[in-house]
């Protein structure tokens, strides 16, 4: 698959929960089209790898360990990228944590924990990056990357579900405030995803991974470089008057679930 998403050179991206699956995925995309590239995330060891495939490739990357739940924190990330690569022109929010669990038998530390990282932290992050943005006058970017469970819920994963539709309506909602200063906030909703983190939260087992697959009419699950290709694609100049949309990349999962979850005729 090829989407017009144009070069990226010269341009400085922060990436949130870069040090692992699809945020790397992203965080790579980025920098083989030219991007400089901030990755965070809780884990120095994790971003390190990442920083050093980046390099390996010829690109230009930096490690910020950063929990997304800390608004200094975030602040700081944001002053670390601008200071080391000049200029930021957007973030990808990517950060998240998940489990299944019944809401009803979910804590409130629980329900904390996933919303504290997904809606909190990338509110945080949005905040922080445009405001830079302003600052810079420059113009730029925002993408979070949701579930379409945002929309249409999941049971077991309550906290994960509402904190997602959260960054969706602050996404709406920020695209028209931040319009006028040229700053673009989109969202992507891939479907099952191929990553060491999803697969250990939320199909742990054989049984639970083909459940998993029999609910997608494409019949396999994404690799995170499709779902790296379509975010280039909202992140860039391809994209220059779309916002506050969301792009679902999902192998038709979400349209598929029928009566009988028959996902083919
Ligand atoms: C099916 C869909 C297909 C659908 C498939 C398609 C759609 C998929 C969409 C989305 C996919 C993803 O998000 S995949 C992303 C997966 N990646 C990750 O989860 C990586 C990061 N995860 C984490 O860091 C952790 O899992 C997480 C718990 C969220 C945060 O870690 P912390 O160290 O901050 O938290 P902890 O101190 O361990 O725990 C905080 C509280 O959470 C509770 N808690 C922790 N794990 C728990 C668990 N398994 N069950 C109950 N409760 C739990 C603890 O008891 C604590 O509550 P108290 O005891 O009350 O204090
Ligand atoms: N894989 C899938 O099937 C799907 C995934 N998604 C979404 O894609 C995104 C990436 O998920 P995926 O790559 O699969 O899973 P990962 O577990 O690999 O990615 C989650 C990342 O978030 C980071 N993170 C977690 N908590 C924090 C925190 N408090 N502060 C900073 N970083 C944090 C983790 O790093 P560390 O622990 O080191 O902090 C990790 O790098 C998530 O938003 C997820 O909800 C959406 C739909 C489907």
């Amino acid at each position: 698959m090829t989407l017009e998403s144009g070069r990226f050179d010269g341009r400085t991206y922060i990436v949130t929960g870069g040090g692992s699956g699809i945020g790397r995925a992203i965080a790579q995309a980025l920098a083989d089209a030219g991007a400089r590239v901030a990755v965070a995330g809780r884990t120095a060891e994790r971003l390190d790898e990442t920083v050093a495939l980046i390099e390996k490739a010829g690109g230009e990357a930096l490690a910020v360990p950063t929990d997304v739940r800390d608004p200094e924190a975030v602040d700081a990330l944001v002053s670390a990228a601008a200071e080391r690569f000049g200029r930021l022109d957007g973030l990808v929010n990517n950060a998240a944590g998940n489990f299944v669990v019944p809401g009803i038998d979910l804590s409130p530390g629980g329900w904390r924990a996933v919303v504290d990282i997904v809606l909190n932290g990338s509110y945080y992050c949005t905040r922080a990056v445009a405001r830079r943005l302003r600052e810079q006058g420059t113009g730029g970017s925002v993408l979070s990357v949701i579930a379409s469970y945002a929309w249409h819920g999941h049971p077991g994963t309550v906290h994960s579900a509402a904190a997602k539709a959260g960054v969706l309506a602050m996404t709406r909602t920020l695209a028209v405030e931040l319009a006028p200063l040229g700053i673009r906030l989109n969202c992507i909703a891939p479907g099952p995803t191929e990553t060491a983190g999803a697969g250990a939260a939320l199909w742990a087992t054989q049984e639970a991974r083909e459940e998993v697959l029999a609910t997608v009419p494409a019949g396999r699950f994404a690799d995170p470089a499709e779902i790296a290709n379509a975010s280039l694609f909202l992140l860039g100049d391809g994209a220059s008057y779309l916002t506050g949309e969301c792009l679902t990349v999902d192998g038709g999962q979400w349209l598929g679930k029928q009566v009988y979850g028959r996902t083919s005729a």
